[in-house]
This record gives structure tokens, C-alpha cells and sequence, in this order.
């Protein structure tokens, strides 16, 4: 039926979105060189290419909230309205954000309908809304209550909130930025699930992703963005990873290669060890231990418990509890992040926007305000040693230096990734805790962030990854812990046999279906 309502109010053209020529200049910065996109009714179309590429300011402009400095667009065949998202959500757009536009203080329910219907809202309404979306969350195998504090979810399930957003706008032409970095497997599915049925329906979706299989998997058409000019658009059967990736950087790149460290020296003493660590209602009595230069990963599914543990040993958990021991010392534990950084613990939070960076600085001094020390005299900033230590720090994880003076605001997501890295770092931990260090990162740099994790481990930081990349915390970790629903389920040390994400997945799977 609802194919039918669409064919009928869409044009002959049989296109969702027409682009010619589309250009994007942000005062000399040319974000999009004039671009030719176009989508057919009905298709799911994928955006790839490195940060800072263009991809996020082309799905801005369909979006209508950035106004194009060039171009035309045709939605469904009428002129687009640019920077006017009121007028943009008329023609039945619907955007689904990379950063979450979560409302925290609302319920779960409240933000699925945010923006619509508010004003009948009676108590049939209220009904029907709890109804639908329970439904939803059905269709989206996810287990959030209605009236949960959006706040108080995890990314991921703010994640599922946005999605079901989008989902129940019921747009016509659905933009997706990044839908999926925060979820794991099952999840991932079930929204594929629900893209392929919405496509079914006569939906058009248009995504950018940087996980090229899931790309590979979804898509009809694959569009691959370079420095802002389109270096490649065809059907998805024309395309393979390794051509992919080579439209994107310009060469080839062997995606999570296993990056081995320099040997452990047999014996070390561990540089923490954590034991029956707790946050109510998240995890219970976990024990762990970590050596000097070693990349200990964390696996699990999305709600196992890894940020709790994360956030725990950083002092972001207030109500957790258990013993902690540094250098051999037994020191209090942590219960402000000031308190860990004293212990030498730092921590890199998967939400770089509410938790990680201020958006209205610049990335250098983003970089340098945790450690004024470092870049003033008697209590003087000195400019020049900010801009040299943070330059530095920039470079090491792939960060262009000339940009280190750029708004954090003004870059792209997966730039404002890497400067969130080089703030962690420039506050000289020792030990490092990373959720989700490659989230939003491109093929090509997000190795130069894995080697650059494991360089620092070389130089005897203890490191702790969390990723929802199975095989990305395969590829970079020494020893992998396993969680699942708030324990540690499994231990494996990858200096005795190379792990697999299906033993992964057994240990985590295993516990909850014994329970
Ligand atoms: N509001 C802005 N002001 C100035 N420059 C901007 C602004 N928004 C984006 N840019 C710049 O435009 C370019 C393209 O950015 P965009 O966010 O579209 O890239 P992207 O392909 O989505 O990258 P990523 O994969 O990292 O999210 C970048 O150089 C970015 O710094």
C-alpha cells in the first residue's frame, strides 16, 4: 500500500534525489567541488570516502540545513529548498544524525516522537504512540522501555532511539550518517532487517559509512566521495572492497592487520590490577590486570558492560566500587576523573560530543586546555609552545597540522575523532582507556590510529581498548576479555592461539543462554 502512495506522489523520473553540480565552499575551504548524485525511488544508496571528504556537508545539504555555495537538487522531482529543514521534512526527508540529537532529559518514547504530533497529544494518542513504539523497538529487536530517561541509555541504544526516530517519521527519503558505528552485530542486523523492508515499501535511503562491508552488503549503489569530487558511482555488483578503498585514499590498504607488539618481557609486574569492580545495575565483580605495553581489548555486545568498566576505572561512575592497584601500590578508587588522572588513568569516551571535546574551540586548544602546565610560563599560555605541542600530538594521530587553529565544530566527525585521541594523549597517561577509538574513522586512517595505540604500548603505556569491531579489537589486543550482561565471561590471550570473533561471540552468547 504504501509503495502505491509513493509511486503515485513521485514523478515520472522515478528519482528520489537529482544532484548536478552541487558545490560547498566553507569561507575558501571547498568541502564539495560540484557533485552529480542521484538516487532512484526504492534504493539504498551508500556515500564511502575518507574524513573529510564531503559526506556529511552533502547529506547536509539534502537535509536542507546547509545551504550549497553551487548546484541544483531535485527531490522526487520538485526544486530543493535549501537551508529551510522544515521545508525539507515537507517533501518527506528525514535525517537520521552521526552525533546523536538525543533530548536526555526526555523519556525513550518522547524522543521517537519528537517534533511530531505533540500537539494532539491525549491519552489515545499517548496509547497509539506506545503502541508504535513498541512495535518498533519489536521490528529493532531492542529491549528499550518507553519511558526510560533517554539520557541514562548507552550510545548505542541512543543510537536505536534516533533511528526509530527517523524510521517513524515516516520519510520517504531517509539520510543515515553513520547509522551503525555504535552497534554491535545483532543490532546492526536487525536495522538492516528493517532498511531492506523499508526499501520494499518504496523507501529511498541514502547512507555514509565507513564499514565497507556493511556497505557491500546493504547497498544498491555505492558513491565514493575524494577531497569533495566524486571519484566513483556504480551499481553495487561493480564494486569490491580493495576497488572501493582504492576510489577512497588512492591506494590499497589491508584493513585489521594484526598489530603484533614488541615482545612482553616474561614476569613484569602488572602496571593495574582492578578486582571485583561494580556499578550497580551495569557490571558486577570484574577482575583485571594490566601489563606495561600491553593492549588488553574488551569484547562484548552493545549493553555487556564495557564503557560501565571503561567509565569505572576513569572515575565516571560515582556508585562503582573495587580495589585498585597501580605500580604495585594499592591506591583509593578512582571517584572523579581527576582522581584517576592522578593514578595516571585517562579516558577517550565514545561520545566525543557530549563527553570528549568543546565544540566552540579550536582543536589545539582542545588538545592543550587538560594541561596548561605544558604550554605556559609562570602561569602565561605561551602560543607558540601550544601550537608546537599540539601539532605534535595532532600528528600522531593523522590529524592534518595545518588545521590544528579550525573550530572543532568545522571538522569532520572523523577529524574531531582524532583530536579527541591527541587531547587523551597530551595528558600523559599511563594507562589509556579507549571506547571506541575508531568510530566515524576512515579505512585508511583508522590503522594509523591502531599503529599508533600500539607504538605508545611499545613505550610501556598499558592500554584498554573497547570496540563494537570484533575484529578490529582482534587485530590490535595482546589479551581479549570478554563481557556479557555486566560479567566478565572469558579471558584469551592471543600469545598462545589467535582468536577468532566467533569464539568471541560463543563466550558471550553461551552465558546468556544458560541464564
Ligand atoms: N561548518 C563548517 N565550517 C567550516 N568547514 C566545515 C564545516 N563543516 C564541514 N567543514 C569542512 O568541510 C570538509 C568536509 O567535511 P564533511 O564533514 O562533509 O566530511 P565527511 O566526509 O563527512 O567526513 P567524516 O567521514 O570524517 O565524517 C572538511 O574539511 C570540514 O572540515
Amino acid at each position: 500500500m504504501q509503495h502505491a502512495t509513493v509511486t503515485a506522489s513521485t514523478p515520472r523520473s522515478g528519482f528520489a534525489l537529482q544532484a548536478t553540480g552541487v558545490e560547498m565552499s566553507y569561507s575558501g575551504t571547498m568541502a564539495l567541488k560540484g557533485v552529480d548524485v542521484e538516487a532512484r525511488t526504492g534504493s539504498i544508496h551508500a556515500l564511502v570516502g575518507e574524513n573529510g571528504a564531503g559526506k556529511s556537508t552533502f547529506l547536509g545539504i539534502i537535509a536542507g540545513r546547509v545551504v550549497p555555495t553551487g548546484g541544483a537538487v531535485r527531490i522526487f522531482g520538485q526544486p530543493h529548498a535549501f537551508g529551510a529543514p522544515r521545508q525539507a521534512r515537507r517533501l518527506g526527508i528525514a535525517t537520521i544524525y552521526q552525533e546523536l540529537t538525543i533530548v536526555p532529559a526526555l523519556s525513550a518514547q518522547a524522543n521517537v516522537f519528537l517534533g511530531q504530533t505533540l500537539s494532539r497529544v491525549g491519552l489515545l494518542e499517548e496509547r497509539r504512540m506506545r503502541a508504535r513504539f513498541e512495535e518498533l523497538a519489536a521490528q529493532m529487536s531492542v529491549s528499550i522501555r518507553p519511558d526510560a530517561v533517554a539520557g541514562r541509555l548507552s550510545v548505542a541504544d541512543q543510537q536505536m532511539l534516533e533511528i526509530m526516530r527517523g524510521v517513524q517519521s515516516g520519510a520517504r527519503l531517509l539520510l543515515f550518517d553513520e547509522p551503525t558505528t555504535s552497534l554491535a552485530p545483532p543490532e546492526r542486523e536487525a536495522l538492516f532487517r528493517l532498511m531492506r523492508q523499508m526499501r520494499a515499501e518504496g523507501t529511498t535511503m541514502m547512507f555514509v559509512s565507513h564499514n565497507l562491508e556493511e556497505v557491500l552488503d546493504i547497498s544498491d549503489v555505492v558513491t565514493v566521495f575524494r577531497d569533495g569530487a566524486l571519484s566513483g558511482s556504480a551499481p553495487r555488483a561493480d564494486w569490491t572492497k580493495p576497488a572501493l578503498i582504492r576510489a577512497m585514499v588512492g591506494h590499497d590498504v589491508v584493513e585489521n592487520r594484526r598489530i603484533e607488539g614488541a615482545p612482553r618481557k616474561p614476569g613484569a609486574a602488572p602496571l593495574l590490577i582492578a578486582k571485583g569492580v561494580g556499578v550497580p545495575g551495569a557490571i558486577e565483580n570484574v577482575d583485571l590486570e594490566l601489563q606495561p605495553g600491553e593492549i588488553l581489548g574488551v569484547g562484548g555486545l552493545v549493553g555487556s558492560g564495557r564503557t560501565s568498566l571503561l567509565r569505572a576505572l576513569a572515575g565516571l561512575e560515582p556508585r562503582s566500587t573495587g580495589d585498585l592497584v597501580v605500580d604495585g601500590v594499592a591506591v583509593s578508587w578512582p571517584r572523579s576523573p581527576r582522581e584517576a588522572l592522578k593514578s595516571g588513568i585517562v579516558l577517550v569516551p565514545e561520545d566525543r560530543k557530549t563527553q570528549g571535546l568543546v565544540l566552540g574551540m579550536s582543536a589545539m586548544d582542545n588538545i592543550a586546555i587538560s594541561r596548561f602546565g605544558e604550554v605556559s610560563r609562570f602561569g602565561v599560555i605561551s602560543n607558540t609552545a601550544m601550537l608546537r605541542k599540539s601539532r605534535a600530538v595532532a600528528r600522531e594521530f593523522g590529524f592534518a597540522e595545518n588545521r590544528v587553529g579550525t573550530l572543532v565544530r568545522h571538522l569532520s566527525g572523523g577529524n574531531q575523532q582524532k583530536v579527541l585521541l591527541g587531547k587523551a594523549r597530551f595528558r600523559g597517561p599511563r594507562i589509556l582507556l579507549v571506547d571506541e577509538p575508531t568510530r566515524g574513522i576512515d579505512v585508511g586512517a583508522k590503522d594509523e590510529i591502531m599503529m599508533t595505540l600500539r607504538r605508545l604500548a611499545d613505550e610501556g603505556l598499558g592500554i584498554i581498548v573497547v570496540s563494537s569491531d570484533l575484529e578490529e579489537v582482534i587485530a590490535a589486543s595482546d589479551r581479549i576479555l570478554v563481557m556479557s550482561e555486566g560479567r566478565k565471561v572469558a579471558e584469551f590471550d592471543q600469545g598462545d592461539t589467535p582468536v577468532t570473533v566467533q569464539d568471541i561471540l560463543t563466550a558471550a552468547f553461551k552465558v546468556m543462554t544458560h541464564d
